[in-house]
């Protein structure tokens, strides 16, 4: 049990245990709190063979809660599962993909660049489809077009076959379908899914397989969703779909104000109207808040007139807006600020101040390169929460990445092209290109043949680790052992190049141990790694120094002091916004009202009155129209 003395209303959802369940609740009011401790009851108090099914927004949300509710039992997994709505997805599809002609090992491709390659080899395959990506003027532009028009179809649940007998398209909707079903052949025939397969393809399973979904009903008798207001129509239409014939312990937690995934198709409304018209649930909303001081309280009210909520804490807190002549000046203001806390602390907080208790949020990553710049200068230590995957930085350990994808997945001809492009092999590789009987560890054998005087030694070492990946269970740990022993006596001249294998090599090894801590004992395996590498649940969580955040990065977060930068018009709220006006425009809003209910204590706002573009040239900004006038 916490030792947080849960109120009235907290309690009221904690203890509920039967039937639909909506908790709407502002900032800092304990939905995550609430949400824990009800999944604690759930698994502790009830008898009988059950599980439940916990979905959070971030990989981040998860680690919490699983952090969170580790003392009541070690073997904490048993009893529920806690992940994102992608990692679950992955999970069935693991287990239940072959009944929509998914193969075992299937793989994801995770990066953009993969599925841009793929769709550029769509382009190529056919000469009239390759003659319409030349006449484009931007060809990227191009591709990035027809990309985001598969990615809203899957996430309108439409498969390419939903275009067939649509006689009613356009010549551009038919291009586009025809690029939709080429770019899908091709994913499959290399056995390969995108993300946003992920949930389309769950959703396929549990419509199209009655007994599969009713095997998930019987093994999660609770489901509870976390961030609710960020649900898209796909995931949605999921969970609608596992959660059919009367089944409805169902809870959905969040704030509508807080909605800010508005670009990925998310929108309140499946919270807080499409699931209180499906499920009918028992409504309760949680209005105190007790993360915030009074100042804080008062100014996230200015931004949303309509938030109704209590401030618990007594204390008054700060809230100051800073302008400065340019963001050089910003940045060192900042720095020069947390300096000042961390050495004489503040007088609204009673402990000292760490690094780790202050974070810098910003509209999007670029407002946060000058000070990002000036910190590494400074050697001043920070955290970025960065949701790109991270590829290898050497060659030799971006081979032997690109080696272990061939070896789960022989038919991935996107991964063998980016190998063959390091290894600079440019010709007499067509036999082993076509031939498809070989599996991994042979392809790459063959290939030994074509390498080149200076991969030969290197490549000698990657066939052997390879090999070891092969026949035994994977021993990934000895595998990178003996990459490193090779590297250090190799390149033993070469410190640079060293120092970059070591990094990605200790990167690997992170990456292996956390998916280790992960899995239970003998289901270690390859495929099935790599996957939760591309769910990003594998990734090092490092949150040591101050933390520089996006908004959506800094969701669900709190610390004792905030600092919200490139407060102008233009870059919060974001230009783009300002010009589309309407629902962009109030998801500024939201953006801004996450950014501020994360500060405990100490909340500072800044703006530069000039900005160097890209292009070199200066302009200057005013302050956004979301400031306060009683602050300028
Ligand atoms: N009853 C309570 N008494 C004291 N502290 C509480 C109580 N409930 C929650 N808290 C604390 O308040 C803070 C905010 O809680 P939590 O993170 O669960 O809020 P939230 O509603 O999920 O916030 P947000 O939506 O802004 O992310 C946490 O530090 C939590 O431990």
């Amino acid at each position: 049990m916490s030792n947080i003395n849960l109120s009235e209303s907290q309690l009221r959802v904690t203890h509920h245990t039967e039937g639909p369940i909506l908790v709407m609740a502002s900032p800092g009011s304990g939905k995550t709190q609430v949400l824990t401790e009800r999944v604690r009851n759930l698994i502790t108090n009830k008898k009988g063979h059950y599980r439940v099914l916990a979905l959070t927004f971030s990989n981040k949300a998860s680690e919490e809660m699983r952090e969170r509710l580790l003392n009541i039992e070690e073997n904490i997994e048993e009893r529920v599962f806690i992940g994102t709505i992608h990692r679950f997805c992955m999970d069935v599809l693991n287990s239940h993909g072959k009944f929509i002609g998914l193969s075992n090992d299937f793989h994801m491709f995770d990066s953009e660049s993969d599925r841009q390659d793929i769709l550029r080899e769509a382009f190529d395959y056919k000469p009239e489809l390759k003659e319409i990506l030349l006449k484009q003027e931007n060809k990227q532009q191009f591709i990035k077009k027809v990309l985001d028009f598969i990615s809203a179809q899957k996430r309108s649940l439409k498969a390419p076959d939903f275009f067939e007998d649509k006689i009613a398209l356009n010549e551009n909707q038919s291009l586009f379908a025809e690029l939709y079903r080429e770019y899908d052949n091709l994913l499959r025939q290399q056995n390969a899914i995108d993300y946003d397969d992920l949930i389309f393809l769950t959703y396929r399973i549990f419509i199209e397989r009655p007994s599969i979904t009713n095997f998930y009903q019987r093994l999660y008798k609770y489901v509870c969703i976390d961030e609710a207001q960020d649900l898209n129509f796909a995931q949605y239409e999921l969970i609608k779909s596992l959660c059919n014939n009367g089944f409805n312990n169902i809870m959905m937690v969040g704030d509508p104000n807080q909605a800010i995934f508005g670009f990925n198709g998310a929108d309140s409304k499946y919270m807080c109207e499409l699931f209180i018209k499906d499920f009918s649930p028992i409504q309760i909303k949680l209005n105190e808040n007790y993360r915030s001081t009074k100042e804080i309280i008062e100014f996230a009210k200015i931004i949303n007139p309509t938030l109704e909520v209590h401030g618990k804490l007594k204390i008054e807190g700060e809230v100051s807006l800073k302008i400065f002549n340019d963001e050089m000046e910003e940045a060192n203001w900042i720095i020069n600020n947390f300096k000042d806390l961390i050495e004489n602390g503040h007088a609204q907080i009673e402990n000292k101040i760490t690094f780790e208790d202050c974070a810098v949020i910003a509209r999007n990553k670029y407002i946060l390169k000058t000070l990002e710049d000036q910190l590494n200068i400074l050697g001043i230590p920070y955290y970025t929460r960065s949701s790109n995957i991270i590829d290898s930085e050497s060659d030799f350990i971006r081979c032997f990445e690109l080696g272990t994808r061939l070896i789960i997945n022989p038919s991935d001809r996107l991964h063998f092209q980016h190998l063959l492009e390091i290894l600079n092999i440019e010709k007499g590789i067509e036999d082993i290109r076509t031939n498809n009987k070989m599996n991994g560890f042979e392809l790459l054998n063959e290939l030994n043949k074509y390498v080149l005087n200076d991969w030969k030694e290197p490549y000698k070492c990657l066939l052997h680790v390879w090999e070891i990946l092969t026949i035994e269970r994977p021993k990934f740990s000895k595998a990178l052992k003996i990459l490193s022993d090779f590297a250090a006596e190799y390149w033993s001249e070469e410190e640079e190049f060293l120092f970059l294998i070591e990094n990605d090599l200790e990167m690997w090894k992170t990456y292996w141990i956390n998916y280790v801590k992960q899995t239970t004992g003998d289901l270690h395996d390859l495929a099935k790694f790599r996957n939760q590498i591309a769910l990003g649940t594998v990734r090092e969580k490092i949150n040591k120094g101050i933390g520089l955040l996006t908004v959506h990065a800094s969701k669900g977060l709190e610390f004792q002091v905030v600092h919200i930068l490139g407060m102008s018009d233009g870059t919060f709220p974001d230009y783009r916004a300002i010009k589309m006006n309407g629902k962009a425009l109030e998801e500024e809003r939201h953006n801004i009202f996450v950014a501020i209910t994360r500060a405990k204590r100490v909340l500072y706002l800044s703006y530069s009155k000039t900005k160097v573009l890209p292009t070199g040239k200066k302009i200057s900004q005013s302050p956004s129209r979301f400031l306060p006038s009683k602050f300028l």
